[in-house]
């Protein structure tokens, strides 16, 4: 059977601030259904490669594709329609502090859907429940919220338009070892129900333990490696083999996975 095109496929990107050059020659495919992790080095340009595929950054070269289309040649009106099929979770929450949880979670529905106030209301109520918030955090603004809760509120809102694929910006950065593992076992629970795809950026090796299906790797302005945790420990690059047979790789390998968890 023909293998299925991938839901993003990014080719030949270069994107250089002035001369710093960030990437040069990226490729990578992101198979549907999968939780792939970006890892590498720090400033070696993760947020920037999930930037561009949302189109939020250009790139000076090179094809990004998702959904079998440029997320760049394209006119607004298709972009627009583009960009309701994905969610964003930033690496802060990035939550309007003026708006409650569930106002953050209702933005991009008043922006990209028109509904009555009470049925928006009421989906953005399913959504705020959904990543496991208690009903009294509906009506809180964000400074009132813990770091944790504030992450739900962000992946919340990266979920409220129904999306296929999320992306997800160092979801555990910051919290504590605890927080970090009951985040990882929300997000490989909604993806499987809800059949997402999910691209994460992170550092956090007990997540990729954890939840990843494959991992990528950005080093030396490209993607050097993609592949299972097994194969990751293969690979013979100085970075790579610090990080992934490092003392903090020895710790996250004993640790089980959340399927393995009663
Ligand atoms: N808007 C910008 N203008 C200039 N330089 C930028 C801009 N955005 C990112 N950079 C630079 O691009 C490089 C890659 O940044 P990026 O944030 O993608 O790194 P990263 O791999 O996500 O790092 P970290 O793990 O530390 O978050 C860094 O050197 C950063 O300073």
């Amino acid at each position: 059977m023909a293998e299925e095109e991938p839901i993003i496929k990014v080719r030949g990107l270069v994107k250089a601030f002035g001369d710093h050059v960030v990437h040069d020659g990226v490729d990578l495919d992101v198979r549907r259904g999968e939780i792939i992790g970006i890892v590498g080095g720090s400033g070696t340009g993760k947020s920037v490669l999930l930037h561009q595929i949302v189109g939020l950054l250009k790139p000076d070269a090179g094809r990004i594709e998702v959904f079998g289309e440029s997320v760049r040649d394209t006119s607004d009106e298709e972009y627009r329609r583009l960009r309701r099929r994905w969610g964003v979770m930033f690496q802060d929450g990035a939550l309007f502090s003026s708006l409650t949880v569930r106002q953050n979670v209702e933005a991009p529905m008043r922006e990209q859907m028109n509904l009555p106030d009470d049925l928006r209301e009421t989906l953005a109520g399913i959504k705020v429940r959904m990543v496991g918030l208690p009903e009294n955090a509906h009506d809180k603004y964000p400074s009132d919220l813990s770091g944790g809760m504030r992450k739900r509120a962000g992946l919340a809102r990266a979920i409220s338009l129904d999306p296929e694929i999320v992306f997800l910006d160092e979801p555990t950065a910051g919290l504590d070892p605890i927080g970090a593992a009951d985040f990882d076992t929300l997000i490989r629970e909604l993806q499987s129900a809800l059949g997402l795809t999910v691209f994460m950026v992170t550092h956090d090796l007990d997540s990729l333990h954890a939840i990843c299906d494959r991992i990528a790797v950005l080093a030396d302005k490209k993607v050097l490696a993609v592949g299972t945790m097994a194969e990751m420990l293969e690979i013979d690059h100085p970075w790579v083999r610090e990080y992934f047979h490092g003392p903090r790789a020895r710790a996250a390998q004993g640790k089980p996975r959340p399927d393995e968890v009663d």
